[in-house]
């Protein structure tokens, strides 16, 4: 009875553990799945990076059913294929080592489930065979067993078990010792190794069989629905296994103590391999959790280095930006600049370009001396709104800068003026000025000229003389023409060096790269167009720092002609701009009639170089990305002495990526054969000889901070219309620093630019019908026509004779404004 209730226990047991199992095993498959779909997705992040590796974690679900129809063995060796580098992180290391336990430890888990179903069909047996006993009371063979089953226990390798005590015999309400509980196994979270070893080194090995048997009918019954089960073995292994701790159910030799033995021994089997595969899960456990671990402080570790390395490569930066400053200021301090005070004692002067060839002075860069004040938001938002009507065009005049191969620079001076007085400092008061007083940024930033219809405008004046059409203030910069004229000898070093020179051919090359430096800034001009001035309008710049002084008058507005002049102790130069303009939808072109001269005072007074002006050409005209393009052949010619440059500035074309190309010849006209040659661009360089022994005449100065929203203006340009108090007391009425629309336009204030212009111009055409009524005819004050050709204009001096003696201030000169 007591065995008939022992046995419905113990099918009990065996059915719970047997859906328990089916349900560990159902589950730990399902993770040994994941986990090998997230093995496969590191081995693609350590063999292909990243991105791969992304794109695999980006596909979880195709990935895995791929990955599930793959063998335990395809995937082992698939690991070992991507073995990790020598040194590659630990949690890879991990993955990949192990891949062998996990899937052993997933065989082992099947084998639990076979045990498990063979434990059920024993149990049947001995069920059956108790049944028997109790009903028919009798014994069957003496030894308990059938033939068969003595076969196959040999077949299998299972023998009976003594109990501990050494009795074969054995209470039969002795325990059966599938021990499920944990007592066995190392307690959660210590380490496998430590606290819970399996009788084998390797736990694998332990255990690594499949139990089968059968003795009765009904273990035939499973060997022919099963037929593996027919051909499973038990290794050797099992001995080890149930060596020990095995619990005995004492049987009187019968088929049912058998059945018990086999019983056990299958019972034993699942309790090792359960204990073994536990063992192995916590093991992996641990190995991931210390790996994981160490990656992470791995991961901070580095993230912390680099942190650590960039902060010293900032602390050295701010070293040596500390070094040069002292350095730069010990320039500035010895810097002489005395050389250049003529009239009057100069002041030291700041660089605008990347180069000069003066040998005494050095570069230093404006920007250290700022004192840094732009104008605020309140500025920009005025900036920004309104716009305003101006008119014509004009030609005017850039200079970049010079260059030689003893490196060199460019510098600027004030005039003269103590204080920092602008009358029309920014609109917040503040003034940012360098450190002879200069300023170095414009009050206000251009304003925003998008919504401004040029077609619109361009259309109803079809037919019209452009020069004459008056265009919204909005398209202006804040220079006018006669300024840009000036704007022309920002690289006066250039002929203060041919100046110099004792070989004409030089001295040649030295003034056609003059001529090229007056292109260089117009290519960041392309946005806006110069004020035309106003007739009568004059502009003076004298430029100590420079060494020279220059004057220039606005000397006809039918058609608008603009002259200057501009003398220094090394040269004179003068000219007079008309300009022809042309629009072909698309864009405009600009072609300045008139000659440019020059000529060097030393070391005789008879070096006269005359040169004439290329097309320039503005494209886009309609698109804010409007871009200037010049071309044409430049001709100079030196008067007295027979030697001529051709310069050719390419134009550039749809199907070549070349821009802004000039290149050209000296020729001694006496010989009629080239002496040198020139090469480079007139936005950057100009070189003399061959690539690459060319030696650099002049190349381009640096542009000023933001000067993309300043006009595009360098820092000479800057310079041009700022007006100090001591020059606003020796300054004539007429000059266009005084000149009120313009002034606004350069504060940010469209609207009051605008409204003043019209006023001007209005003033203007007034003027010009009182004067037309009355019969007078305009005479150009400090100009007149050259009698031998009427196109000329010649300087008569008298301008600064005037203004030395009695003054502007003491003659009476007309209102323009
Ligand atoms: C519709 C608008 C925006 C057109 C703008 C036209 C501007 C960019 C044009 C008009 C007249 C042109 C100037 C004409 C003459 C000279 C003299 C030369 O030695 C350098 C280039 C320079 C100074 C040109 C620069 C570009 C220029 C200022």
């Amino acid at each position: 009875m007591i065995n008939t209730e022992f046995l419905s226990f113990l099918m009990e047991r065996i059915h719970l553990l047997q859906a328990f199992l089916a349900k560990t095993v159902e589950s730990f498959q399902e993770w040994v799945e994941q986990l090998k779909v997230h093995r496969l997705y590191r081995q693609h992040v350590l063999t292909f990076g990243c991105g791969r590796g992304d794109r695999l974690a980006a596909e979880p679900k195709s990935v895995n059913k791929n990955r599930s129809k793959l063998t335990t063995t395809e995937l082992a060796s698939s690991v070992k294929a991507c073995s990790p580098p020598p040194g590659m992180p630990r949690l890879a290391a991990w993955i990949i080592d192990s891949a062998s336990p996990l899937d052993q430890a997933s065989k082992r888990l099947n084998q639990v489930e076979k045990n498990l179903q063979q434990l059920s069909l024993v149990l049947d047996q001995i069920e059956l065979a108790s049944a028997t006993d109790s009903e028919l009371g009798q014994n069957n063979l003496a030894d308990g067993l059938s033939p068969n089953v003595k076969k196959d226990r040999k077949k299998f390798g299972l023998r009976k078990k003594k109990s501990s005590g050494g009795s074969w015999g054995g209470s039969k309400n002795s325990h059966c010792s599938i021990d499920l509980s944990n007592n066995a196994l190392p307690p959660p979270g210590s380490s496998p190794n430590k606290n819970f070893e399996p009788s084998d080194a390797s736990p694998i090995s332990t255990c690594s069989f499949s139990g089968g048997l059968s003795t009765s009918p009904a273990s035939n019954n499973l060997s022919s629905s099963n037929p593996t089960l027919c051909t499973l073995t038990r290794p050797h292994s099992l001995s080890t296994c149930s060596e020990r701790d095995v619990p005995i159910v004492d049987y009187k030799s019968s088929s049912e103590s058998q059945s018990h033995g086999d019983f056990l021994a299958l019972a034993k089997d699942v309790n090792e391999c359960l204990k073994s595969v536990l063992y192995t899960l916590n093991n992996e456990k641990d190995r991931l959790k210390s790996a994981l671990e160490s990656e992470t402080n791995i991961g901070s570790n580095s993230s912390s280095a680099v942190l650590s390395s960039l902060r010293s490569i900032l602390s050295q930066t701010q070293q040596q930006n500390v070094e040069l400053r002292a350095r730069l200021n010990k320039i500035h301090e010895v810097a002489d600049v005395s050389d250049l005070t003529e009239p009057k004692p100069l002041r030291p002067s700041l660089s605008y370009s990347s180069s000069c060839i003066s040998q005494n002075e050095q570069f230093f860069d404006a920007e250290e001396y700022l004192n840094n004040t732009g104008p605020d938001t309140d500025i920009v938002e005025r900036c920004a709104s309104g716009v305003v009507e101006t008119q014509g065009s004009d030609t005017s005049s850039e200079a970049g800068s010079i260059s030689s191969e003893e490196g060199s620079l460019s510098s600027e001076n004030s005039e003269l003026a103590p204080s920092h007085y602008n009358a029309h400092n920014n609109i917040d008061g503040s003034v940012s000025t360098n450190m002879t007083g200069r300023r170095t940024k414009l009050p206000c930033p251009r304003p925003n000229t998008e919504g401004l219809s040029l077609w619109n405008l361009l259309c109803k004046n079809i037919g019209k003389d452009l020069s004459q059409v008056s265009m919204p203030v909005a398209l202006n910069e804040p220079l006018n023409m006669l300024q840009r004229m000036c704007e022309e000898l920002e690289y006066s070093e250039l002929l203060d060096k041919a100046a110099e020179l004792t070989d004409p051919y030089e001295r040649m090359v030295h003034v056609a790269a003059f001529a090229v430096s007056s292109y260089g800034s117009s290519y960041y001009r392309a946005g806006s167009k110069p004020f035309n001035p106003l007739l009568g309008e004059t502009y003076e710049c004298v430029r100590e720092d420079k060494g020279f002084k220059f004057v220039a008058e606005q000397v006809s507005h039918h058609p608008p002609v603009s002259v200057c002049h501009a003398d220094s102790r090394n040269f004179i130069f003068w000219q007079d701009v008309r300009i022809k303009t042309k629009f072909w939808g698309k864009s405009m072109e600009f072609q300045p009639n008139g000659f440019i001269n020059v000529r060097l005072l030393k070391p005789d007074q008879k070096d006269h170089y005359r040169w004439n002006k290329v097309t320039t050409c503005v494209h886009n005209l309609f698109s804010g990305q409007r871009w200037v393009d010049q071309y044409g052949e430049l001709k100079i010619v030196n008067v007295d002495k027979n030697i001529t440059c051709k310069l050719t500035f390419v134009k550039a074309s749809y199907w070549s990526a070349k821009r802004h190309e000039v290149h050209g010849v000296v020729i001694d006209e006496n010989e009629g054969k080239v002496v040198r040659k020139l090469f480079g661009k007139w936005s950057e360089a100009l070189y003399c000889g061959v690539a690459p022994s060319a030696k650099c005449i002049w190349r381009q100065g640096t542009m000023p901070e933001d000067y993309e929203l300043y006009y595009g203006f360098t820092r000479f340009a800057i310079e041009l219309n700022e007006l100090d108090a001591e020059s606003a007391k020796i300054l004539p009425v007429t000059d266009t620093r005084f000149r009120p629309d313009q002034r606004l336009l350069e504060e940010g204030d469209l609207d009051g630019a605008e409204k003043l212009k019209l006023q001007l111009e209005q003033a203007q055409r007034d003027r010009r019908k009182r004067f037309e009524e009355l019969g007078i005819h305009h005479e150009p004050k400090w100009f007149k026509r050259d009698e031998d050709n009427e196109e000329s204009w010649d300087f008569t001096n008298k301008y600064w004779e005037v203004r030395k003696n009695p003054g502007f201030q003491n003659i009476s000169l007309e209102a323009l404004w």
